[in-house]
């Protein structure tokens, strides 16, 4: 679904991405794990054709993404902070988005996210008088509403409380059951072990580690993902 060949992104003088090699495959939950300044994000606006790769290929469904914009339309993007027009109340926001972007569009997915995050009472508040946590929401619900094939979700969990995170945990797991492909950020280890499938541990811009959570957590030696994690960090950090 989703293929990097060999890429590697430079700022200045600076390598982020040192010589990627990814499949990415639907009907699994991959999270990316790495520590701070790793290239997690820059690996995934690469994908997204929001950062431009110095070199290197990136495939989505088989579309070469240098060459061609379409392949966005199978793209649900969460980011870490969202920025929406301030001045827009959310219901004008949800309406100008569904104008502009129809592929997709399921009014019933919306719904069901609309009364679960009990943003209902929300729909007539400008952006700008949110809070965090709400924002998140409102954002959750732009990704997840245009049903996509393809999800990127960085670090979607943040800030929001335990029932509106168990949701949304849910709602990231049903749709690798539905076979969609989702990747994701965290620094949240026990929810990585419970929505996750795969792991593409980052270290200094090169892929460290790959593995299943399982075999992760049993190479390790340790007994759950944290553990293992912390483990491997500390590792590099001795290295
Ligand atoms: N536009 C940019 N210009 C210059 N440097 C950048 C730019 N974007 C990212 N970087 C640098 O690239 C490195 C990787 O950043 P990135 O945001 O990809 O890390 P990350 O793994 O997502 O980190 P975190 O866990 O803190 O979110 C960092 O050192 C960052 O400062």
């Amino acid at each position: 679904m989703v293929k990097v060949r060999n890429l590697y992104k430079r700022f200045g003088k600076f390598e982020v991405l040192k010589g990627i090699n990814l499949e990415l495959q639907k009907g699994k939950v991959t999270a990316i794990l790495g520590p701070n300044g790793s290239g997690k994000t820059t690996l995934i606006k690469s994908i997204l054709g929001l950062v431009i790769p110095t070199s290197g290929d990136i495939y989505v469904k088989g579309i070469n993404v240098r060459k061609n914009w379409d392949y966005r339309k199978f793209i649900g993007y969460m980011p870490q902070l969202a920025v929406f027009p301030e001045n827009l109340t959310v219901k004008e926001l949800i309406n100008m988005l569904s104008d502009i972007r129809k592929e997709g569009y399921n009014p019933n997915i919306k719904e069901e996210i609309i009364e679960r995050f009990k943003l209902s009472d929300y729909m007539e508040k400008k952006i700008k008088n949110l809070s965090g946590g709400t924002k998140q929401k409102v954002s959750a619900l732009i990704t997840f509403m245009f049903d996509p094939e393809i999800y990127f979700l960085d670090e979607p969990t943040v800030g929001l409380d335990p029932v509106s995170s168990s949701f949304l945990k849910d709602l990231i797991k049903k749709q690798s059951e539905r076979n969609r492909l989702v990747v994701l950020t965290s620094h949240i280890m026990s929810e990585v072990e419970e929505v996750a499938d795969e792991i593409v541990f980052l270290l200094e811009g090169s892929i460290y580690i790959t593995g299943s959570v399982e075999e992760i957590i049993k190479n390790s030696g340790e007994k759950n993902l944290e553990r293992a994690i912390a483990k491997l960090m500390e590792k590099s950090y001795n290295a």
